[in-house]
């Protein structure tokens, strides 16, 4: 494993001490110098930035915004949607049974560069939460997506080494078919990126790479046609990168 969340989260990088005059106009009594002030709201914004002393909860759906992609696919994002991220995080990480898996590649054997879980319909989620939010994704999306969210499938990007090659979730019905996958994150940032797939034949599909960072609670959710006519993926980092993981609700039939 890499680099600890919690290295990460403590690092200066995310502390903003606030500016001067803000803290000369809040300064509460009790603490006397400016610097101390400073330490403790870098202190406090931190905590508040990643979420550690919020309950685990969901935030309501309405501000999700569409965005569309073309050739018949879109994304909804809302950043941010589950509270408590990081707590959510440290329970996923103990109570799921991750798998490493292995896959033929060529004349090899390679390892995954992830960890896995998949909870099929009607297995019990890891965390309460994860019912809640998928129930509250089959009741927005009802009408447009026509059947309930079943499947919960979970990655474990362990570090920057860890990533998810160009693929879309093509295999039963995502193939021929259009369907939503709603990704929720917890953890570090990664960038999740888009692209049109590549034409039969060559060229690719013309519009540019989209790029979504994910992670802290953010939710983005795939539609249309995006796993046939577009593409996902999670690179590889050489930056330092605390670990993410990935929560991804399907409907029947669809991996
Ligand atoms: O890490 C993510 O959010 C994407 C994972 C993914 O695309 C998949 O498991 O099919
Ligand atoms: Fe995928």
């Amino acid at each position: 494993m890499g680099v600890s969340r919690r290295e990460v989260s403590g690092s200066p990088v995310h502390a903003h001490p606030p500016s001067g005059r803000a803290a000369t106009r809040h300064r509460p009594s009790h603490i006397r110098s400016i610097r101390e002030y400073a330490g403790a709201m870098s202190t406090h914004l931190q905590s508040t930035l990643f979420g550690s002393t919020e309950e685990i909860g969901l935030r309501p759906l309405t501000a999700i915004r569409r965005t569309v992609l073309g050739e018949g696919a879109w994304i909804d994002l809302l950043p941010g949607w589950l509270t408590g991220a990081d707590a959510l995080f440290d329970h996923l990480l103990t109570a799921v049974p991750w798998r490493a898996e292995q896959r033929p590649m060529y004349e090899r054997v390679v390892d995954v560069p992830r960890l896995l879980a998949h909870y099929p319909r009607g297995a019990e989620l890891p965390h309460p939460v994860l019912e809640q939010a998928r129930s509250a994704l089959s009741g927005h999306y009802a009408a447009e997506l026509g059947e309930p969210f079943t499947t919960a499938g979970l990655c474990y990007y362990r570090d920057g080494r860890d990533s998810v090659a160009w693929h879309g979730d093509r295999n039963g019905r995502g193939g021929t078919g259009d369907t939503m996958v709603a990704i929720v994150s917890v953890g570090e940032p990664r960038s999740l990126l888009l692209r049109p797939r590549p034409a039969p034949g060559g060229g690719a599909g013309g519009a540019a790479t989209v790029r979504q960072s994910l992670g802290h609670g953010d939710l983005l959710v795939m539609g249309g046609s995006c796993q046939r006519t577009w593409e996902h993926a999670v690179p590889k980092t050489a930056r330092p990168t605390g670990p993410r993981i990935s929560v991804q609700f399907r409907c029947r039939g669809v991996s």
